[in-house]
């Protein structure tokens, strides 16, 4: 199994409120900074697991773009494809959560991903057909998104295609390249963001994709059930784990 891991690798700082949390003063907690990203997060995962995980992103030629380099040498992930630029800063994600570990609120500052264009997706075209899974989030530009699913397409390989929302603003890029056939990734709030509806549950969300012409996708929901859709099934189901045949 080789993966080809696209996306976001960027450096997280995350705010933890110790005491229940309120927007208008300073609550006391915890601050971590850490290296983050959707693309980045599952190549080390997956790299963790034994799988070889090659990752393609973009970093800054700056200090913190170092740090994330030696992080993903460290983890196993090979770092080849990643490009380091000096036309801006490497990204950043500030996130807040309350004391339950709940998100609260969070600005990405990820401009830097708009050179991931889709001349560079063309570039990679033997490495994207070749790999068994690829694993695409919606820090992506959008064409680029497009090009990458018209380029798994028209090689008969976009069911290799998994696609992460990454976030409520994001998660609209990826409705065509999901609708060509790829498999979709995304939480309640996410489905229902590309739906333009507030969906009661995985599985309502999960229907709503199907509906709106999506072949495959899975649908979280915090700590309930998870909702797995096929078109090739007649039904919606759903479970802690996947089902065969996604
Ligand atoms: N509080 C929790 N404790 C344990 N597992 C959780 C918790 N919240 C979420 N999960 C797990 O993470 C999955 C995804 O969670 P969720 O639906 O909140 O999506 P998300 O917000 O996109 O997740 P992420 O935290 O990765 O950004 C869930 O299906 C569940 O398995
Ligand atoms: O726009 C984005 N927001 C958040 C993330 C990442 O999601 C993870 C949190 O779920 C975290 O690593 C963050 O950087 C991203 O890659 N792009």
């Amino acid at each position: 199994m080789t993966v080809l891991a696209l996306g976001g690798c960027h450096d997280d700082i995350v705010a933890a409120s110790r005491v229940p949390f309120r927007p208008d003063t300073s609550c006391p907690g915890v601050i971590v900074r850490r290296p983050g990203g959707v693309a980045r997060n599952v190549a080390v995962l997956l790299a963790g697991s034994g799988v070889p995980v090659r990752l393609l992103s973009r970093i800054g030629e700056d200090e913190a773009g170092d740090r994330l380099m030696d992080g993903l040498i460290a983890a196993g992930v090979d770092p080849a494809m990643v490009i380091r630029t000096g036309e801006a800063r490497t990204g950043s994600y500030v996130a807040i959560h309350d004391e339950d570990g709940a998100l609260v609120a969070a600005v990405s500052d990820l401009v830097i991903y708009d050179g991931l264009t889709p001349e560079v997706i063309a570039a990679l075209r033997d490495d994207l057909t070749s790999a068994e899974l690829v694993f695409a989030d919606a820090n992506l530009p959008a064409d680029s998104l497009d090009a990458l699913a018209a380029l798994l397409a028209s090689a008969g390989r976009i069911d290799r295609l998994m696609l992460d929302a990454v976030s409520i603003a994001k998660v609209p890029r990826l409705l065509w390249p999901a609708r060509r056939g790829a498999r979709l990734f995304a939480n309640r709030a996410e489905a229902g963001a590309l739906l333009g509806t507030d969906p009661f549950d995985a599985e309502e969300a999960a229907q709503g994709l199907a509906d709106a012409g999506l072949t495959r996708a899975v649908v979280t929901d915090g700590l309930g059930p998870v909702a797995f859709w096929r078109t090739t099934r007649s039904s919606c189901w759903t479970w802690r784990r996947p089902p065969s045949w996604m």
